[in-house]
């Protein structure tokens, strides 16, 4: 047998060295290799059975042995690279799966918007949370922005178009937007660019939805609780004296001249002693409706304590004896309201309730304020003064502060 052809029948060792290169490594491989050579020599060459000593003879054997090595690194190569990429295509498919569970159990609305053709995706949470069916109206830069509330748009949009423009690289907004009910749900809009074109602009943006109406609403409730007299809803101490604050800083500007009114009930104290608390509550609601009732919107009524109210007058004039009859013509419609007869609802069981008549009056002490002159703690204090002299002077009154005095 020629050379070549005892080579040829070494091709029958090649199953074991591909074996052993895949399961025992490149050394092992190699070895196996050779004495797999040295076998097909002993074997297959002439003279059979005994080394030849014709060194030509080995030089197939040779190219056999270095062929199988070669074969066997690039089956084995090829065998692991599909391996891992079986490996990598499962972890990919298990992410998908995992994300499209998390996606489905999540609450929380996912939007995906290929800015440059205005298409993408919003995730079933997404229209859940707006009360609408799944894909009930495409992904749209306009269909997110059309059911924003007209006060959180501006803002909303500038942020958006901040990080399109590459001026930041994520965003944090809440707003309101509009349910399919036609209530509105606040919304923490988050959002982050994921591709840029070669000029920075996005081109493809990525983001979240979370509802935080239910926070927003605790959150009113904190301030309500802060700011807000529990009975009569009118701002408490607190909110009062940030109010005044501002009415004297707005003041200062406008060279015009605020005023505070301290009222205090006369004889309250006599209506819990008869009626119990509960009624005297009620009166106090009702004065409290009545206060609002006499001054501008842009005027702050306060509940000072027990059946102590403020209420302080800005934007009066710039000169000080119209600014006084300004404040005394709101001061006696204040007067006039409190006086008013008050229906009271007297409930003996659960059932049944009397309505009976009180009437109470005021002792209204006005002091103006202008530029900053007097702090807002002398301010009040000067106002309470006055309250003081109309109580001493028999009640049912109003007097002004008067430096002099
Ligand atoms: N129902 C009710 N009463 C309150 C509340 N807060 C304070 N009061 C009562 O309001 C009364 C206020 O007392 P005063 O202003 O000294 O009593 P008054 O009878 O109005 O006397 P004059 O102000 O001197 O005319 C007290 O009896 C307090 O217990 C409240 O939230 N509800």
């Amino acid at each position: 047998m020629a050379p070549v052809e005892g080579g040829l029948a070494f091709v029958t060792f090649y199953p074991i060295i591909l074996i052993t290169f895949y399961y025992c490594g490149s050394g092992p491989g190699i070895l196996v290799s050779v004495l797999s050579g040295l076998a097909g020599e002993y074997f297959f060459i002439p003279p059979y059975r005994a080394f030849s000593t014709d060194i030509a003879t080995y030089t197939p054997l040779a190219f056999f042995c270095v062929t199988a090595v070669l074969i066997s690194l690039v089956i084995i190569r090829l065998h692991k690279g599909t391996q891992q990429l079986e490996i990598s295509l499962e972890a990919l498919r298990e992410s998908e799966e995992r994300f499209r569970q998390a996606m489905e159990a999540s609450t929380d609305g996912l939007w995906d918007w290929n800015i440059t053709d205005d298409t993408g995706f919003f995730s079933p949470a997404y229209y859940r949370m707006l009360g609408y069916e799944v894909n009930e109206f495409p992904m749209t830069g306009h269909s997110w922005s059309e059911l924003i509330h007209p006060d959180d748009y501006q803002q909303a949009l500038t942020v958006n178009q901040e990080c399109i423009d590459n001026r930041r690289q994520s965003f944090e907004v809440e707003y309101r937007m509009k349910c399919k009910d036609g209530s509105w749900k606040w919304i923490l809009g988050r959002g982050k660019a994921l591709q840029r074109d070669a000029q920075g602009h996005a081109i493809r943006m990525i983001g979240t939805h979370v509802d935080i109406t239910e926070r927003k609403r605790n959150e009113e409730q904190v301030r309500q609780l802060a700011f807000y007299d529990l009975l009569t809803r009118l701002p408490n101490r607190r909110l009062l004296n940030d109010h005044l604050n501002q009415a004297m800083a707005a003041s200062k500007r406008s060279g015009r001249y605020g005023a505070v009114m301290f009222i205090d009930l006369d004889n309250f104290k006599p209506l819990n002693d008869t009626h119990g608390h509960d009624v005297g509550d009620l009166l106090l609601i009702e004065a409290a409706d009545r206060l609002m009732g006499c001054v501008r919107e842009t005027d702050t009524v306060a509940r000072f304590g027990g059946d102590e109210f403020v209420v302080v007058l800005i934007e009066l004039d710039v000169d000080k004896a119209k600014s006084t009859t300004e404040a005394r013509h709101v001061s006696e419609k204040i007067r006039a309201a409190m006086a008013a007869p008050y229906l009271l609802a007297i409930r003996s069981n659960k059932n049944a309730a009397t309505i009976i008549e009180h009437r109470c009056t005021a002792s209204i002490g006005v002091a103006l304020f202008i530029n900053h002159e007097a702090s807002p703690d002398d301010t009040l204090r000067n106002a309470d003064n006055a309250m003081y002299q109309v109580k001493e002077a028999g009640r049912n009154s109003i007097r002004f502060y008067d430096v002099k005095t």
